[in-house]
């Protein structure tokens, strides 16, 4: 086992580090690096994950390559603008109510990035669950307004219930993430009518196989994105792309630019707006440059015996 300890290049998701497991199987290299304000028991479907790409091989693909968007932390306008003219993607997804950062400054980032982007980009935000809905209805009328029209807005507010009542309100579509990959029944969320699409993501959901079966059994159109890993747990994610009966919605797999480094040969960096479906899961080249130190590495073996003791 490899632990890996990575610096963000921006502060993402209120961490600017990223760390997490690699170890092989007979299938190939597996990552398991569920976020660390994750339980236990909730970071077993992350387990999974990483031991299906170790020891399975994944489902065939229906495609070989895939949209993806680019990802635009909580920074500002000009760093926004540059993020995107370098990404080389048509599609961007920005972060906006972040704790401590006013609707103002949210709306001059995606103003930013609209001009980034000219009129054809899509243009989608993400709010982490920040708003209560009236909050979320204010905010999202403004932001589509400075966007000149949003794609979605990714989880509005905490619950079900709240996603729904926004998206009575709105004419924005309403993208569900945390109320699938935080949620006991993923399917609540579809069966509700709380969202016009479904964000999977490989690891919460435990793997490509089982994510396979949410987004059927959801009957919404999905998104599939990342859970900011290196290259060894993107591959999963994309083999979860290329393997959905549908798929009109880029990706939020373009995250390897948020990290300062990576773990393999060839990094899964988009190239215009495109990362290729991989059969099998890259090797990874383990270099000391982001091996984690001693008492990082002693957390992370300590955390996948406790998850696995516990299933
Ligand atoms: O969807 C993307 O563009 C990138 C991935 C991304 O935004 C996220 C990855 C992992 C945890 C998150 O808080 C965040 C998200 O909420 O979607
Ligand atoms: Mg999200």
């Amino acid at each position: 086992m490899f632990v890996y300890s990575i610096p963000l290049r921006n502060r993402f998701r209120g961490i600017t580090v990223r760390e997490g497991v690699l170890f092989e199987g007979p299938a190939g290299w597996g990552e398991f690096c569920a976020f660390l304000d994750y339980s236990d028991s909730e970071c077993v479907p992350w387990l999974d994950c990483a031991e299906e790409s170790s020891v399975e091989s994944w489902p065939s693909p229906v495609r070989t390559r895939i949209p993806v968007n680019c990802t635009v932390p909580v920074v500002d306008p000009e760093r926004a603008r540059e993020i995107v003219l370098k990404s080389g993607c048509t599609t961007a997804k920005v972060k906006v109510a972040d704790p401590g950062v006013d609707l103002a400054a949210d709306l001059e980032r995606v103003e930013a990035v609209r001009d980034a982007l000219g009129p054809q980009g899509k243009l989608r935000v993400d709010a982490n669950t920040a708003w209560d809905v009236d909050t979320a209805v204010h905010a999202i009328r403004e932001l589509d307004k400075v966007a000149h029209g949003l794609e979605y807005v990714e989880q509005p507010c905490p619950s079900i219930e709240e996603l729904a009542a926004v998206r009575r309100k709105v004419d924005v579509r309403i993208a569900a993430d945390e109320s699938i990959r935080r949620a006991d029944d993923p399917l609540k969320v579809a069966v509700a009518g709380a969202a016009d699409l479904a964000v999977i993501k490989v690891a919460p959901l435990g793997g490509v196989r089982r994510a396979l079966r949410v987004a059927e059994a959801c009957g919404l159109p999905c998104v599939v994105s990342s859970a900011v890993e290196t290259s060894v747990g993107l591959a999963a994610g994309l083999a979860l792309a290329g393997a959905l009966p549908e798929l009109d919605f880029a990706c939020g797999l373009g995250t390897l630019s948020l990290l300062d480094g990576d773990v393999v040969a060839e990094p899964l960096t988009p190239r215009d707006g495109w990362l290729p479906v991989p059969t099998s899961p890259p090797v990874p080249v383990l270099r000391d440059e982001f091996a984690a130190d001693a008492e990082t590495t002693a957390k992370w073996l300590a955390r996948v015996d406790r998850v696995r003791a516990g299933r």
